[in-house]
């Protein structure tokens, strides 16, 4: 990221609009010019302002709040603030770091084990939280908005009163632009992420977030436009509130996995090596994190953001971690009945009756895949003779009514591996296409803004791909090896496919992978 910021240095925008609706904290709007002339300020801009946006909106507008990604003096201001508003005292501050850009970095010595931050609840924005524009927060509460949409309108809210709000030196510190794929335009995400699943979640992402805006504006915001003003309340603000919920929204499971903004403990970094995690202490009443690992003063401090693979980091967080890092790195693997079958309707009609369909993707690790793979790849080569048993194929595809029952049919159990391995190398095929043209993909460039933003977006699909290839060349080279062994010994494959580890199988991440559904307000995102 310190790298995409220097990219972007070159680039200058405008970074506010002439025209700006305040709101005072009370039961009147107020709409003022203003009369100081906009400031004009040097800023780095992920976002692409000539093409169209994914969502097919107006072309982005810069946010007027929030500050660079690397400004150091807001998050000096906030640092005061948060000590002024009762932040104890602290082992660490915020300071440029290699890995995040800005982050905190141990003051002094820190033992592996000790509990760490005690941001006060009174620090932390939720659900819950006190709207300094009180009738705003009544109005919503009315409408039973949940807990995204929720937070994601009162950090707008409180934004636009700028210094009247409470989380002024809060939300000044926060990035103008978050780093996220809602930011990519639906070209870019055709371009670069052409040979990943990933590109359908980010599409997928920015659906709910405009259609979660759009379900606002026609049943809250529409009737209620002195509350709500377009010039605030729009598409682009959502996209950065939305932007900010997801790169920096935590679960606290002590807290009943109520979401929350915790700020300060928000500046931390994530590291696959770390395995420790945010959440709300009863006994200290705050939130903290127990470190697991020492820290010398002048390193940098880092929790987890959760199991997630390199493609779900680029997604919410807008980072890719470095090739063979990531323990926790996946790769969505697409798999399809074959059009060709017999038994095509029939084994559709058994996918549908337990949510699945004729196209489905699994996840891949390189420690090995889930069992419900197995099951639907049983299924896509079961023969007519076999009809009775699709709707046990498809359960066990499901993971729902089988209980994680592994099913083994010695006499297909060839053929299913044999299809997960062409299955495998078509998808390897699609990333080898993108890799070997991104080398000369932006030469007819001429604007050099264009060319810096697309070199960023570039690296980080050419890092995804490589590690996400990685892993289907890996699960490649596993099932060759287990033709070879059974071939020669005759063994039973499923074993030798267990790629010699134990699969932990973390239900949550398939749910994850399974994408998000349409529906509007009762959609919940995953963090
Ligand atoms: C919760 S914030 C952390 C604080 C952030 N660095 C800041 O200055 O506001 C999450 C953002 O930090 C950056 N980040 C966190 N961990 C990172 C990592 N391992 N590599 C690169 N960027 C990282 C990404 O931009 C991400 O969207």
């Amino acid at each position: 990221m310190a790298e995409a910021s220097r990219i972007f240095q070159t680039t200058l925008m405008p970074s506010l609009s002439q025209s700006l609706s305040l709101r005072k904290p009370s039961s009147q709007t107020i709409s003022l010019r203003r009369t100081t002339p906009a400031i004009i300020r040097c800023t780095i801009s992920t976002s692409d302002s000539t093409a169209k946006p994914a969502a097919e909106n107006p072309p982005s507008l810069p946010i007027p709040w929030g500050c660079d990604v690397d400004s150091l003096d807001n998050a000096a201001a906030l640092e005061k603030w948060l000590t002024d508003s009762g932040l104890p005292p602290q082992k660490m501050d915020i300071q440029r770091v290699d890995v995040g850009e800005r982050g905190l970095v141990a003051t002094n010595n820190i033992r592996k084990g000790e509990k760490i931050l005690f941001v006060p609840p009174s620090l932390v924005i939720s659900a819950n939280s006190e709207w300094s524009f009180s009738e705003a927060g009544e109005v919503l509460k009315r409408y039973d908005v949940p807990d995204w949409p929720l937070i994601a309108t009162y950090l707008i809210s409180e934004a636009s009163l700028m210094k009247s709000s409470r989380w002024s030196n809060y939300i000044s510190a926060l990035p103008r632009q978050p780093y996220s794929l809602l930011y990519w335009t639906r070209a870019e995400l055709d371009r670069y992420l052409e040979a990943s699943q990933i590109r359908e979640r980010a599409i997928e992402r920015i659906n709910n977030v405009t259609g979660t805006y759009n379900d606002l504006r026609e049943r809250i915001f529409s009737k209620h436009p002195n509350l709500f003003p377009e010039e605030v309340f729009n598409m682009e603000t959502f996209r950065w509130s939305f932007g900010i919920l997801f790169s920096r929204l935590v679960r606290l499971p002590s807290l009943d996995g109520r979401v929350a903004l915790v700020p300060w403990a928000d500046m931390l970094n994530h590291s696959c090596d770390v395995e420790t995690f945010l959440d709300y202490d009863k006994s200290t009443k705050g939130v903290v994190f127990t470190t697991d690992r020492p820290y010398q003063p002048g390193e940098q401090v880092f929790i987890s953001y959760g199991r997630k693979s390199n493609g779900e980091l680029l997604l919410s967080y807008g980072f890719v971690p470095r090739q063979g890092t990531n323990p926790r790195d996946s790769v969505e693997l697409p798999l399809s009945l074959k059009r060709s079958d017999k038994c095509y309707q029939e084994k559709v009609e058994a996918l549908k009756k337990h949510g699945l369909s004729a196209s489905q993707c699994f996840p891949l690790q390189v420690t090995g895949w889930p069992l419900e793979l197995m099951a639907y790849a049983y299924l896509v080569v079961s023969p007519p003779s076999m009809i009775g048993k699709f709707e046990e194929m498809a359960a066990a595809a499901s993971n729902k009514s089988t209980g994680g029952k592994e099913i083994i049919i010695p006499e297909l159990e060839e053929q299913a591996f044999q299809y997960i391995l062409d299955s495998c190398e078509s998808s390897i095929s699609k990333y080898t296409k993108f890799l070997q043209a991104s080398g000369s993909m932006d030469l007819d460039i001429t604007s050099p803004k264009q060319l810096n933003r697309k070199a960023f977006l570039k690296q980080l699909a050419v890092d995804l791909c490589n590690s996400e290839q990685r892993i289907l060349f890996r699960a490649q080279y596993v099932l060759q090896a287990a033709f070879g062994t059974w071939d020669r010994t005759g063994h039973n494959k499923t074993h030798c496919l267990t790629f010699g580890v134990t699969w932990d199988w973390d239900k949550d991440w398939y749910k994850m992978g399974q994408g998000g559904t349409k529906r509007l307000f009762l959609f919940s995102f995953d963090i």
